[in-house]
């Protein structure tokens, strides 16, 4: 049987405020969502986990799943007592948000999903990208990076081409195998939580056609933003208009659901 481990964390603002967990995206760190913090932590307790071999979490021992990912978080929720969250994700990190509805939902009170994929196109190109980085470590795709993740006028790419190039080779690899093994088009309609999702216009690896379109008509009730001259990382890339959307639909949830409430201690 695997072990489940939590992964590294990092909790912000009020004790006892209901809680938002937020995932990163492949190649960066809980910083990915700095531009966010400051607004939501104001009046939510904010969970921003690391990914394995990502920021301050240890490289894998292991091969790395979604379903494994999923189950790391609820494992971290269980450690520090909460039981009922929001979860706003970045591409992996939105993933990880999809497979925690289907697998726990009674633990997701309302799901953000941003710019991200029910099934990030075939497996081959992500089982090539790991064993690229096993060979010749993150720089070949930390080089192109910036090309990925931001439309070409935006002038910020730099501290998150930075986490990537911190990454660890092993844990890269294997987060990109995680998502050559992922794909819950199929199980979308299952979805209970209120959700959003948010695409930028720009996005390359994840475009709102085939991607963000998906989301949205499968998942029930679920609602579509897309974002004007944002890439794949639009919430470093246009943080106002991500951020609005994101606080607009915790606090429609919230009202929503009067059983979330968080500890966050
Ligand atoms: O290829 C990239 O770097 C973009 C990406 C795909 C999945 C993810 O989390 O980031």
């Amino acid at each position: 049987m695997t072990t489940v481990t939590p992964p590294h964390h990092r909790l912000d603002g009020p004790e006892g405020a209901p809680v938002v967990v937020l995932g990163p995206s492949l190649g960066t760190t809980m910083d990915l969502w700095l531009p966010q913090l400051p607004a939501l932590s104001r009046s939510w307790r904010v969970l921003r986990y690391d990914l394995p071999g990502h920021g301050q979490e240890p490289p894998p021992s292991g091969p790395v799943t979604v379903d494994g990912l999923a189950d790391g978080v609820a494992r971290l929720l269980d450690d520090l007592g909460i039981d009922r969250v929001a979860y706003a994700g970045v591409s992996v990190g939105g993933a990880v948000g999809t497979t925690l509805a289907l697998r726990a939902p009674d633990r997701v009170a309302s799901l953000i999903l941003c710019c991200t994929s029910p099934r990030f196109g075939d497996p081959g190109p992500w089982r090539d990208r790991a064993a690229l980085v096993r060979r010749e470590g993150v720089g070949p795709v930390a080089d192109s990076a910036a090309g990925r993740w931001f439309t070409p006028s935006f002038t910020g790419a730099d501290p998150y081409v930075a986490m990537l190039r911190a990454t660890d080779p092993g844990g890269y690899a294997a987060c990109c195998e995680a998502l050559a093994g992922f794909d819950v088009t199929a199980r979308l309609g299952e979805i209970t939580a209120p959700t959003l999702v948010i695409a930028g216009d720009q996005d390359l690896p994840t475009p709102p056609k085939g991607h963000a379109d998906l989301l949205a008509e499968g998942v029930p009730g679920a609602r579509l933003t897309v974002v004007d001259d944002a890439g794949h990382l639009a919430n470093a890339e246009r943080p106002g208009p991500v951020t609005d959307a994101i606080i607009q639909h915790l606090d429609r949830t919230a009202h929503l659901d009067r059983t979330w409430k968080g500890t966050g201690r």
